[in-house]
């Protein structure tokens, strides 16, 4: 991390968020999430939102199948917060994000923005919407044209609006350039002459220029050198806060997800399977996958560092979007499953208020099927690490032997980032089913 910039600590929830998230829920606990009662104030609203990308074979091209890329998503977004949503890579995080923004047409499902219907808008009935809802991309070395400057990359947006901001064009881009941080004498380089920082610098100018209401993020610093990450995300922090910015923020990273979330959306295989508030699902997360995924984040509290820690490692590769697993779609890969997982899918209910989950057997919350038969494969659905770290460098002494009576045990705690120190592979570690 560079000491230059402020270093990202828990984010402070938006002033307004706190008392969204302490209100007691109207909903009862077997409500669906498919409407959430806060949709009224909602900035975005998204209601069983589906993508499925058709396969087409043969001479005919006829369609012989279809990727489920996003599979029945229900969410909002609040003014002002910033949802993470994270998963592993090809969930449907992305697919999502283009959604949202309609980049992609959807093949079901609605999308409500500042109570307007955008689901099935033309180009020409998105383009006044185009204002309001930027996209910032994964990679600053595609996303930006090698051939234009900065200037033009950045003043692109007035002149597909057709829109003179006052003061003139190259004054206000260069106000957009000093703004993100960049100097605004630069105005006439050329994206090869900036680093991968300064050009994620430039794709946010970029994005910014049209005073946007949300933002969503695709991965917006997982190209970039993990000292610079923190820059581009301190940088996104101070804008939100300055410009009163709505962020859907898309990553694979969790310590990431964590900085920049005030709630995250936990996806898996086109599903959300966990929606709930950064503090709910840090410290309690319900769904197993949720609690795996956590499990191998590193904890950030230096105190909490040198002891034992467990990770819970995933075997096998997630199913194909093109044949999902019927049921619950984690089953195949779920210390829990148990026979109504493979055949019922289980929907996203709120079990606490601001925390919704979409599991029959939910980690620190009443099992919802307790009388259900385990699934003979669940027993080798995963793999148990146990890991004790090297004693504090410097170390004389030698290193302390791992408790077998733990070590033998299953899964315990509850909070799956407690623990967690990110030292795989680090003497004393042991394997157990
Ligand atoms: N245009 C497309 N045509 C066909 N399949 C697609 C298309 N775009 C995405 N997919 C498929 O949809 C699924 C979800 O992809 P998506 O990129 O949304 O996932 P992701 O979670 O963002 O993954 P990553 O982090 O790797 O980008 C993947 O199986 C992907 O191959």
């Amino acid at each position: 991390m560079n000491d230059n910039v402020k270093i990202p600590g828990q984010k402070s929830a938006p002033s307004s968020s706190s008392s969204r998230e302490d209100a007691p829920s109207s909903s009862a606990a077997s409500a669906s999430a498919a409407s959430p009662s806060s949709s009224a104030e909602a900035l975005l609203t998204v209601e069983g939102l589906v993508k499925h990308f058709p396969i087409r074979t043969g001479m005919l091209r006829r369609q012989t199948g279809a990727v489920q890329a996003v599979d029945g998503l229900s969410f909002d977004v609040r003014p002002g917060e910033t949802l993470g949503v994270v998963g592993e890579s090809g969930c449907g995080k992305s697919t999502m994000g283009r959604l949202i923004t309609r980049l992609l047409e959807p093949t079901g499902g609605k999308i409500v923005f500042q109570g307007h219907d955008i689901t099935h808008l033309n180009t020409a009935g998105m383009r006044p919407l185009r204002r309001d809802v930027q996209m910032i991309f994964q990679d600053p070395y595609s996303s930006l044209n090698p051939r234009h400057t900065i200037g033009t990359i950045v003043s692109a947006p007035f002149q597909l609006q057709g829109i003179t901001p006052e003061g003139g064009v190259k004054r206000e881009v260069q106000r957009l350039l000093e703004l993100v941080g960049l100097n605004p004498e630069h105005y006439n380089r050329y994206p090869h002459e900036f680093s991968g920082g300064q050009r994620q610098r430039v794709g946010i100018a970029r994005a910014l220029a049209l005073k946007p209401k949300l933002v969503v993020a695709d991965e917006p610093v997982s190209a970039l050198d993990v000292s610079i990450q923190a820059q581009v995300v301190n940088l996104l922090d101070d804008l939100q806060d300055e410009l009163g910015l709505t962020y859907v923020i898309i990553a694979h990273d969790l310590s990431v997800i964590r900085h920049v979330s005030d709630r995250i959306a936990v996806m898996y295989l086109g599903k959300i399977v966990e929606l709930a508030d950064r503090a709910s699902l840090y410290s309690a997360p319900m769904h197993p996958y949720t609690r795996a995924l956590l499990s191998a984040v590193p904890v950030p509290d230096p105190r909490r560092r040198g002891g034992k820690s467990e990770r819970i490692l995933l075997k096998g590769d997630v199913p194909s979007p093109i044949a999902p697993p019927p049921g619950c779609r984690f089953h195949t890969r779920c210390w829990k499953a148990t026979e109504r997982c493979r055949t019922e899918e289980p929907p996203l209910i709120e079990l606490r208020p601001g925390q919704r989950v979409a599991c029959h057997h939910p980690e620190n919350a009443p099992d919802q099927a307790p009388d259900d038969p385990a699934l003979g494969s669940a027993r080798e659905a995963v793999e148990i690490v146990t890991a004790v770290p090297k004693a504090a460098e410097p170390a004389p002494e030698p290193v302390p032997e791992a408790d077998p009576e733990s070590a033998a045990g299953e899964p315990e705690g509850t909070d799956g980032a407690e623990g967690t120190d990110g030292t795989e592979g680090a003497d004393g570690e042991r394997r157990k089913q």
